[in-house]
């Protein structure tokens, strides 16, 4: 087929298969369906896809890359992938995304293989989806739309629902216009209580909802999310008075976050071989080998082409990595292109104000499962780097003696008296600095500490230097 490049290796392994018709018959035989979470509901729908990409520019490579993480995300989204095709143009065909010709035999390619669904491998226009969609006569979704739908499976808490409906309206109002008629079809998936693959979240319920009730909701999330970001930092800023440094892990989806995160802390995160496992913030505590106390975040993660509307919506959470006194930047070293995933993050500290200013340590993760001669080439143009395994700990020790490098430092030295009724000091300096001694004497608790420049303001103004200790 001239300038159609299947791509042999996508198809999904057997294993998989087998697993998720497992799952279907357990679940099939429940009288509770009504019960199961929306998330275990949508593992019985059964997708079958075909990927479909323009390659404009670049490498045949990069082209493959982009479609095998396509292919990854509709694996994430619990799709079944039968085939994957890219064709190579200067650009996209503004009617059908494809040219006329190739959607008739990808029409045909969608027919043989019994295929449910055709996912584009970029953002299309509404009309390009609607007439994509009259030629190959199945459901088309776009890349845009396959990642807000795995956002909207994996968020947890409230801030990141909202986060989510948000984005995924700003995605909608454009389009509804568009879709006209076939609005429903669209949006509801292709049963009538569907919610397959882009279908979930603002879905039929919120259809007949015209664009002001629409806007109406998006204002209330906006509002929603303001209230929680605000929470999220009278919190933040509780710890920055407290100088607490900060360590924010940020990366591309699938690097490892989670796990270096539990490896260093010991923290129970999830860890998925799945796109976007993480997408609420986890942080935890932690301390140098000094003693030195730290906060260490987790963050979601980021894709190439991440859709602006989850920029948007993710911004608070994002903040949090602008926030930060270091940022351990994780990359996965066995990836195919591992600095493409350093650029694409970098494109989006870039939109995050402030997030270029701060220090990043680049860590160059799976080092067990990676290329050596790849490792050293990521090393040496990052030269702020460490290479190290989450999984078998090699380059941990490193890893962590750069960040306790990296934190500011306890360079106060006390030995002061203080009153009784200020105890609360005293557990601070042993949750924040490193204590030498305490002493109970008749008046007070003799301290000899190490401290941050904020707790020994605070102790020189309440407490008393002693001679002695
Ligand atoms: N071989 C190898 N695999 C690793 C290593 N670290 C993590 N993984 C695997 O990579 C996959 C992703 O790990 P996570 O820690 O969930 O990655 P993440 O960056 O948090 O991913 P998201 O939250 O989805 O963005 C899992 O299958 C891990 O077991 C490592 O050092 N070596
Ligand atoms: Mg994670």
């Amino acid at each position: 087929m001239q300038n159609f490049t299947p791509l042999d290796h996508i198809e999904t392994g057997e294993l998989d298969l087998e697993e998720r018709q497992a799952l279907r018959r357990v679940a099939g035989l429940s009288t509770e369906l009504q019960d199961v979470t929306e998330v275990e509901y949508r593992q019985l729908r059964l997708e079958r896809v075909v990927l479909v990409g323009v390659w404009t520019s670049g490498t045949a490579e990069d082209a493959e890359n982009s479609l095998l993480e396509l292919k990854l995300l509709a694996e994430t989204a619990g799709s079944e992938v039968l085939e994957g095709l890219i064709q190579r143009r200067p650009k996209a065909d503004p009617a059908t995304y494809i040219g006329a010709g190739k959607a008739l035999e990808l029409r045909d390619i969608v027919e043989a293989s019994g295929a449910d669904t055709v996912i584009a491998d970029g953002e299309l226009t509404p009309a390009q989806l609607r007439e994509l969609e009259e030629v190959v006569k199945v459901k088309v979704v776009d890349r845009t739309m396959l990642i807000l739908d795995i956002f909207a499976q994996h968020a947890k808490s409230r801030e990141g629902k909202a986060q989510v409906e948000l984005a995924q309206l700003q995605y909608l109002m454009p389009r509804l216009r568009g879709w006209g008629g076939n609005l429903s079809r669209q949006v509801g998936g292709r049963s009538s209580n569907g919610v397959g693959v882009g279908g979930r979240g603002p879905g039929e319920t919120k259809i007949e909802l015209d664009r002001r009730r629409i806007r109406e909701r998006m204002a209330k999330l906006r509002r929603q999310i303001a209230g929680m970001s605000t929470a999220r930092e009278v919190t933040r800023h509780r710890r920055k008075s407290r100088e607490v440094p900060a360590v924010a892990i940020a990366g591309y989806t699938n690097a490892g976050k989670s796990s270096l995160l539990n490896r260093i802390t010991g923290a129970g995160v999830l860890v998925e071989d799945a796109l976007f496992a993480t997408l609420d913030p986890t942080v935890r505590r932690s301390r140098t080998a000094d003693g030195r106390l730290f906060t260490i975040a987790d963050t979601v993660g980021f894709v190439r082409h991440l859709p602006h509307q989850l920029v948007e919506a993710f911004r608070s959470t994002l903040e949090e990595v602008a926030d930060a006194d270091l940022i351990l930047h994780v990359v996965d070293g066995s990836h195919p292109d591992p600095e493409g995933q350093l650029a694409a993050v970098r494109e989006v500290f870039g939109t995050i104000e402030g997030a270029l200013d701060v220090p990043e340590l680049v860590v160059i993760n799976k080092a067990d499962a990676a290329d050596q001669e790849v490792l050293d080439r990521i090393a040496r143009r990052e030269r702020d780097s460490v290479v190290v395994s989450a999984h078998t700990g090699a380059g941990i020790p490193e890893l962590l003696e750069l960040l306790e490098s990296r934190l500011p430092r306890l360079d106060h030295e006390v030995r002061l008296l203080v009153p009784y009724d200020r105890g609360d000091l005293i557990s601070r300096a042993h949750e924040e600095g490193e204590v030498v001694s305490v002493e109970h004497v008749e008046d007070g608790t003799i301290l000899h500490a190490w401290v941050l420049s904020s707790l020994y303001s605070e102790l020189e103004r309440v407490a008393k230097p002693v001679e002695r200790v």
